[in-house]
C-alpha cells in the first residue's frame, strides 16, 4: 500500500513533523470526518471528497533515539508519514495499536490530531469552549471512527471520551469494520474476509447485521508474513536486520509474494525455476545486493492457511470462514457460501482468491460446496473506507441517526451512551 502524503514534512502546532494540509477540501455541515484505525494503516478523508481516502499514514510514531537527540531542533519531535523515512533510522517508534487493539491512547491521539490537521478540520468558533486552547483541534465535524469486532467497550468509550472531550466532535459514529467493508461493496449479505496487518476478521453480515455468534477475528495478517519473509532472507544469508530493511521487505513481499494453488506441488519446484519463472529481484538501499526470492514467495502467505507454520495455534482461512458459515442460521448459509468477500491490504495476494473458494468447498457440506464463491473485487483494499464513505452520506445519515452519539447525548448521559449505541450495531 502506498503512503500518499506529500513528501514535504511540515510542523504543525502539536511539536510534530508530518504532511502538509492534503488535498485541501472545505469542510461542510454534511462532510463527516472518517478515520479508519489499522494497526498498519490510518486511513482517513472526507465523506464528500473522494471514494477513497486522502491521507493513508503507518500507525507509527517516532521520536530521535537519544544519541541521535542532538542532531533535532527539539529533542522530544515526533515524526509521522513520510516525514519518518528521511530520519528512520534515528528514531525509536512507538506502535499505539497493537493487533486492532488501541494500546497508547497518547500517540494515539497524537496520530488522530495530525489527520484533524492534514485534512484542514478546523474549529468551528461557535462551538469552541472558552478554554479551547486547552484542548486540541475542535472538530466542526462529525466523525466516524472504524473498530475491529468484538473491541471491548472501555476502548470505544475511551475513543468516544478523546472525540468528545479533546476532539469536540459535534457527532460520533463507531463502526465496525467487517460490516463497513461489505457495504462498501455494496452489499448487505455475505461473509467478509477482512484481512489487514495484524488482524483477520470473518464477519457474517444479513441484511446488514453482523451475525455476532458466528464473527471471528485472529490475531494473524500482514505483518506475519513480512516477518517471516524477513526471517527466512536472513537465514538465507541476507542482511536485513534494520527497521527500513523491515519495509524493503514488506514491499517484498507485496510485490513478490503469492498464494500458490498446491504447495505441495510447487515444493517440487526447483528454487531455479521460481526465480527464473519470476525473475523478481530487489536493491537494498546501500545499492549492493540484490534479494532474490524463491520459495519463500509463496511459503510466507501459507501462513495463512496452516498458522501452525510459525507456532500459532489458530485455524487457518478457510476453516475460519466455515466457522463462521456453519454459526449461521441453517436458512441463511446458502447466501454466505456464496457471497463470500476479500477485503483489505493483505487480501492482495494473488492466487488466494482461488485457493480460498478451494479450501471453503472442502469444508462445506457435499450440497453447498458447489455453491461457494470467493470473491476479489477491484478496490477492496479500501472496502471499509468505502462503506464508512456511504453511511456518511446525508441520505443514509439521516435514516441511521440512531447510530450516532451527539455531543449533547454524551454530556447528558456520558459512557453510557457508548454502550447503548454498540449493542444497536449488532441486531
Ligand atoms: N499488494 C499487496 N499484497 C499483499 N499484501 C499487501 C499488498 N498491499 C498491502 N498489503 C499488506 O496489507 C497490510 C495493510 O493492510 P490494511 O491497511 O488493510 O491493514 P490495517 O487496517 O492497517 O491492519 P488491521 O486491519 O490488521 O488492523 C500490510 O501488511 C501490507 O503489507
Amino acid at each position: 500500500m502506498s503512503d500518499l502524503f506529500a513528501p514535504a514534512a511540515a510542523s504543525n502546532h502539536h511539536g510534530q513533523s508530518g504532511p502538509r494540509i492534503h488535498d485541501a477540501c472545505e469542510v461542510s455541515h454534511e462532510t463527516c470526518l472518517i478515520i479508519d484505525n489499522g494497526t498498519g494503516f490510518i486511513k482517513a478523508g472526507l465523506s464528500t471528497a473522494k471514494m477513497e481516502p486522502t491521507v493513508v499514514i503507518p500507525t507509527l510514531v517516532g521520536r530521535p533515539k537519544p544519541r541521535f537527540a542532538c542532531e533535532f531542533e527539539k529533542a522530544d519531535e515526533r515524526f509521522v508519514g513520510d516525514a519518518i523515512d528521511a530520519v528512520r533510522e534515528k528514531l525509536t517508534f512507538e506502535e499505539p495499536i497493537v493487533h486492532g487493539a488501541i494500546e497508547d491512547w497518547m500517540e494515539m491521539e497524537e496520530l488522530w490530531s495530525i489527520v484533524f490537521d492534514s485534512l484542514g478540520v478546523m474549529p468551528d468558533p461557535s462551538a469552541m469552549p472558552q478554554d479551547a486552547q486547552h484542548h486540541g483541534a475542535a472538530s466542526s465535524s462529525p466523525v466516524l471512527l472504524t473498530e475491529p469486532p468484538l473491541t471491548p467497550s472501555r476502548s470505544s468509550i475511551r475513543s468516544a471520551e478523546i472525540m468528545f472531550e479533546y476532539f469536540r466532535a459535534p457527532e460520533l459514529r463507531l463502526a465496525t469494520q467487517g460490516v463497513l467493508a461489505l457495504l462498501g461493496l455494496g452489499k448487505t449479505t455475505g461473509v467478509v474476509v477482512e484481512m489487514g496487518d495484524a488482524i483477520t476478521q470473518v464477519v457474517p453480515v444479513y441484511d446488514g447485521y453482523a451475525l455476532r455468534h458466528g464473527i471471528r477475528r485472529v490475531d494473524l495478517g500482514g505483518q506475519d508474513i513480512t516477518m517471516l519473509l524477513q526471517r527466512a532472507l536472513c537465514d538465507r544469508g541476507y542482511p536485513l536486520t534494520t527497521r527500513t530493511h523491515q519495509l524493503q521487505v514488506r514491499r517484498m513481499k507485496e510485490n513478490c509474494c503469492f498464494v500458490a494453488q498446491c504447495p505441495e506441488s510447487a515444493s517440487h519446484q526447483s528454487a531455479e525455476s521460481l526465480q527464473v519463472a519470476h525473475e523478481l529481484s530487489f536493491s537494498l538501499s546501500n545499492h549492493e545486493s540484490v534479494v532474490c526470492l524463491d520459495h519463500e514467495r509463496y511459503l510466507c502467505p501459507e501462513v495463512l492457511f496452516h498458522p501452525s507454520l510459525i507456532h500459532r495455534e489458530l485455524p487457518g482461512l478457510g476453516q475460519l470462514v466455515w466457522q463462521a458459515i456453519e454459526s449461521a442460521e441453517i436458512d441463511t448459509r446458502q447466501s454466505l457460501w456464496k457471497n463470500i468477500f476479500l477485503t483489505g491490504g493483505s487480501s492482495l495476494f494473488s492466487g488466494l482468491q482461488e485457493r480460498l473458494q478451494t479450501e471453503v468447498a472442502q469444508y462445506a457440506p457435499e450440497k453447498s460446496s458447489k455453491r461457494v464463491t470467493v470473491h476479489a473485487w477491484e478496490g477492496r483494499e479500501h472496502a471499509v473506507y468505502q462503506g464508512a464513505a456511504q453511511v456518511c452520506a446525508p441520505s443514509i445519515k439521516a435514516l441511521e441517526s440512531d447510530l450516532w452519539i451527539k455531543a449533547s447525548e454524551y454530556a447528558e448521559e456520558g459512557p453510557n451512551i457508548v454502550q447503548r449505541k454498540a449493542m444497536m450495531r449488532y441486531n
